[in-house]
């Protein structure tokens, strides 16, 4: 969707004919490229207009069961997260510009009107999860840590699917919504020079819709339903030369441009009629969309263009993009009862429990075998989860954590002044109790008082006194074998109380596990009045009516087309010759027209090409610079055999597209391998912090570290003790690789003089007799007496001995060597040693017609 621009417009949209136009700047009186696709939206169209038009059928699709997926693929700040999700703004309840929410949000509200406006009868399961793809790793946008790079498994039921994804069970927009916006805010977002905001990582919300609905056969069987929906807001193609990223945005950049590299290559071999491999494999990305790319999903994509001169470039290649994944032919199928149906598993759980309550009403269940029976079946729940996804948690448990943990400290000392509450209401309780021995006892004082006073009277007869307190004694007697009948009624009835508490409990448990499972499936027909619920079937009416129009439109234009082209072809009759001249001349322009656009396709497609080629030889060259200098700083700091030890228990994991490499040490002269379980990562950093890094000279020096940025080469002629040292050891690596072919390529600066800029040139090592000996002396001298000439190499510096063999010969076909040097084409006819080789000059090379390659990083002047 083009967005405004103060630059010229460059691009014309033709709604009607459904037609794209692309003029090419400086090209005035050209003929435009033009694309045609299934609907085109100008600067004037509005975002409802694009969800009625795009994703309301696919939205009414997943519903009916079918998987679908929508992207929005575009140059960086074309406006495909506007086109997604729209304008923070508009996402709040109150927001005034609610009418540039994008296609998620308006989804969400589709999704549960659909739901309240359905039949009773029919259940709904719906589940929701959010990720991100940030430099090759796949990342739960919900989840607890949400740094843990997740993995990518395959199932032949469940298909691609993301392990341990947390996946959040919903009831409503509202909760949908929260989980949506609290998912978002932990998206990678970059500030770039092409936008403000720019999404750093691809991202994918998924929603998963489950329907229940009685088969009308009269068994009460159910058909179950699966649907599931992917809405993709890709990271946006862009060029460093436009966006100046360095450093973190820089890698970001890279990951991004090979990732969407991967889409086109899937997307091309997908729709080339010949590759018998489609490299989904590629990445992350292409992974995931497997099944939305060829597979059994219904996709759209969303192609979003800037319609500015100065993007012409990244425009016509997003046109082209989209029009290759408009050839694809997916084969989209509903999922009917799929066996990993949670809601399938929730109804049976609700039966399973109903049955388990009716046995307890009316044989008395003990407490204990409802709570074996509860546990088996809650266990049971967890691991037919657990095969898949992670155990649910409900949206407000989600939504704190999400927040932080704040909360629920404060929940806990809450829970602390309950307890204490608690004991002060105990403490008077005491007290009376206290109160009341004190009374029994001054009680009990009396009787002793009035006892007193009875023995004086008493003291006249001994005889009636004695019978008194053998009386008494007995009483004494009486009491407390009353007493301890007491304590064991007393006990008895505590312990029948108790069981009945426990059974009332179970029961309680019972009917709240009931509960909480029914309240997970949202039932058809609520919380709609008669009045909405007839407004949202016109509604859906009035887009099947739209989606028959158009399909309708399609139609005509299409005949109107093929009209056009068998006219071409046609041999009419004509009245006189001026008539036939006149259809004739027609005809022939219109062959001319289709000529010339053939002629535009050949010659963007290889420019395109040409383009990605030099963006990936971009892409190779950092890389091999970053490999550089991470294998020199390891071979600083480690010593051959030692990475050889720790190689040998690593193991590259092809899923996770990485090395494991497990925790090591290096303490003096060995190296421990602490293991993996016993907190080894953990033990390392530790070891890590207390070892303390020096470095000889000053050698904090910017230039210097820049320097060792670029690799080797820096130190390969700036000085030649470093330079002997690092040759010493390359050669050491490399000689024995005798019969690996490479290529060699050769960075011709254009001009020779010192200000040259450099024009790369390929050459491919095939032309060169493999066994020749380069006399390499006078580019190091040359460079070494300070001139601006240099060479540089990767990765093989042990080429730059005296009359040394070309090693480069030596280099894998995927590293390639580079020379850079002036010196090196003029100062070249004399190879010493044996046989003769002649590099060719530039002009010699230019006349092969080989393709430049990219701009190579100038080594600065030591
Ligand atoms: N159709 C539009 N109408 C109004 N504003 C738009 C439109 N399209 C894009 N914008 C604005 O342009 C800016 C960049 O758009 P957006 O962030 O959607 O680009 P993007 O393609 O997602 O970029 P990136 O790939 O870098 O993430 C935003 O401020 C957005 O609001």
């Amino acid at each position: 969707m083009p967005q405004k621009t103060t630059e010229t417009v460059k691009v014309m949209c033709d709604s009607a004919l459904q037609q794209i136009n692309l003029f090419k700047p400086g090209e005035q009186g050209s003929l435009p490229r033009t694309f045609t696709f299934d609907v085109i939206y100008g600067e004037d169209s509005h975002q409802q207009q694009v969800y009625d038009e795009c994703g309301f059928s696919l939205v009414e699709s997943v519903l009916e069961g079918y998987n679908g997926t929508m992207f929005a693929y575009g140059q960086t700040g074309c406006g495909k997260t506007h086109t997604m999700m729209g304008p923070a703004s508009s996402l709040d309840d109150k927001a005034l510009n609610q009418d540039e929410r994008g296609i998620i949000p308006r989804t969400v509200r589709h999704i549960f009107g659909f739901i309240d406006a359905s039949e009773k009868e029919k259940k709904f399961l719906v589940r929701c999860s959010y990720l991100e793809i940030y430099n090759e790793q796949i990342l739960d946008l919900l989840g607890k840590n949400n740094a843990v790079n997740l993995q990518i498994k395959e199932d032949p039921n469940k298909g691609i699917y993301v392990k341990d994804l947390t996946t959040v069970i919903v009831k409503s927009v509202p909760e949908l919504e929260k989980i949506l916006f609290a998912g978002m805010k932990n998206r990678k977002v970059g500030e770039t020079a092409m936008n403000k905001d720019s999404s750093r990582s691809h991202s994918i919300f998924t929603i998963y819709i489950e329907t229940a609905e009685s088969v009308n056969d009269g068994t009460g069987k159910q058909k179950i339903k699966a649907g599931k929906l992917n809405l993709v807001d890709l990271a946006g193609s862009e060029r460093q030369s436009k966006t100046h990223a360095t450093g973190a945005r820089l890698d970001e950049a890279k990951n991004i441009n090979l990732s969407l590299s991967a889409l086109g290559n899937v997307i091309k071999a997908l729709v080339d009629g010949v590759s018998t491999h489609v490299p989904y494999r590629d990445s992350k990305l292409t992974r995931l969309l497997q099944d939305s790319l060829g597979g059994n999903t219904k996709t759209v994509m969303i192609a979003a263009l800037s319609p500015a001169d100065y993007n012409y470039d990244e425009t016509l290649s997003t046109l082209h993009y989209a029009n290759r994944a408009k050839q694809i032919k997916n084969k989209p199928k509903i999922n009917e009862d799929p066996k990993d149906a949670l809601l399938k598993e929730y109804e049976q759980e609700i039966k399973q429990l109903r049955a388990l309550l009716a046995q307890m009403q009316t044989q008395g269940a003990t407490g204990q075998q409802m709570n074996q029976a509860i546990m088996a079946m809650q266990n049971n729940m967890k691991n037919q989860l657990n095969q898949g996804f992670k155990v649910e948690e409900s949206v407000d448990d989600l939504i704190k954590r999400l927040e932080g943990q704040g909360k629920r400290i404060k929940i806990l000392d809450e829970n602390e002044n309950d307890q204490d509450d608690e004991e002060e209401q105990v403490k008077p309780k005491k007290g009376k109790k206290k109160q009341q021995v004190q009374k029994e006892q001054t009680e009990d004082d009396d009787e002793e008082n009035q006892d007193q006073v009875g023995e004086q009277e008493q003291s006249q007869n001994q005889v009636k006194m004695q019978q008194k307190l053998k009386e008494l004694e007995d009483l004494e007697k009486e009491k407390q074998n009353l007493n301890a009948d007491k304590e064991r009624i007393q006990n008895e009835l505590q312990l029948k109380e108790e069981k009945l508490r426990i059974e009332a409990r179970e029961k309680e448990n019972l009917e709240a596990m009931i509960r909480e499972m029914e309240y997970k499936l949202v039932n058809g027909g609520q919380a709609l009045e008669e009045k909405e619920k007839e407004q949202s079937q016109a509604y859906r009416e009035y887009q099947k009516k739209l989606k028959a129009q158009r399909k309708k439109q399609k139609q005509l234009l299409e005949e109107k087309r093929k009209k056009e082209e068998e006219m071409l072809g046609v041999e009419r009759q004509y009245l006189d010759l001026q008539d036939e001249v006149n259809d004739q001349r027609i005809v022939i322009e219109k062959l001319k027209q289709k000529y010339q656009n053939a002629l535009n396709e050949i010659q963007d497609f290889q420019q395109e090409q040409q383009g990605d080629r030099e963006e990936l030889l971009d892409t190779i060259r950092q890389q091999s610079l970053d490999l550089k200098f991470y294998k020199r700083l390891v071979k600083m700091l480690m010593k051959d055999e030692e990475i050889a030890k720790i190689k040998l228990k690593s193991q590259y994991d092809d899923n996770q597209n990485d090395w494991i490499v497990p925790p090591f040490i290096l303490r003096g002269k060995e190296v421990t391998l602490p293991s993996m379980k016993q907190n080894g990562y953990k033990v390392m950093e530790q070891e890590k912090d207390n070892r303390d890094m020096s470095i000889e000279g000053d050698d904090s020096d910017d230039d210097l570290l820049n320097d060792r940025r670029m690799g080797v080469s820096s130190g390969l002629f700036g000085q030649q003790s470093k330079g002997g040292q690092y040759k010493q050891q390359y050669q050491n690596e490399y000689n024995d690789r005798p019969n690996q072919r490479g290529r060699i390529q050769i960075n011709a600066p254009q001009k020779m003089n010192q200000q040259t800029q450099n024009v790369p040139i390929q050459m491919r090592w095939s032309q060169i007799d493999s066994s020749i000996n380069l006399n390499l002396n006078q580019a190091s001298n040359e460079y070494n007496s300070g001139s601006q000439s240099h060479l540089m190499m990767t990765p093989e510096p042990s080429m730059l001995t005296k009359n040394s063999k070309a090693n480069a010969l030596l280099a894998p076909l995927d590293k390639p060597v580079i020379i850079n040097s002036n010196a090196l084409i003029q100062g070249n006819n004399g190879a010493s040693g044996g046989q003769k080789y002649t590099i060719p000059s530039i002009d010699q090379l230019q006349q092969l017609k080989l393709q430049p390659l990219n701009h190579m990083p100038r080594k600065k002047q030591l």
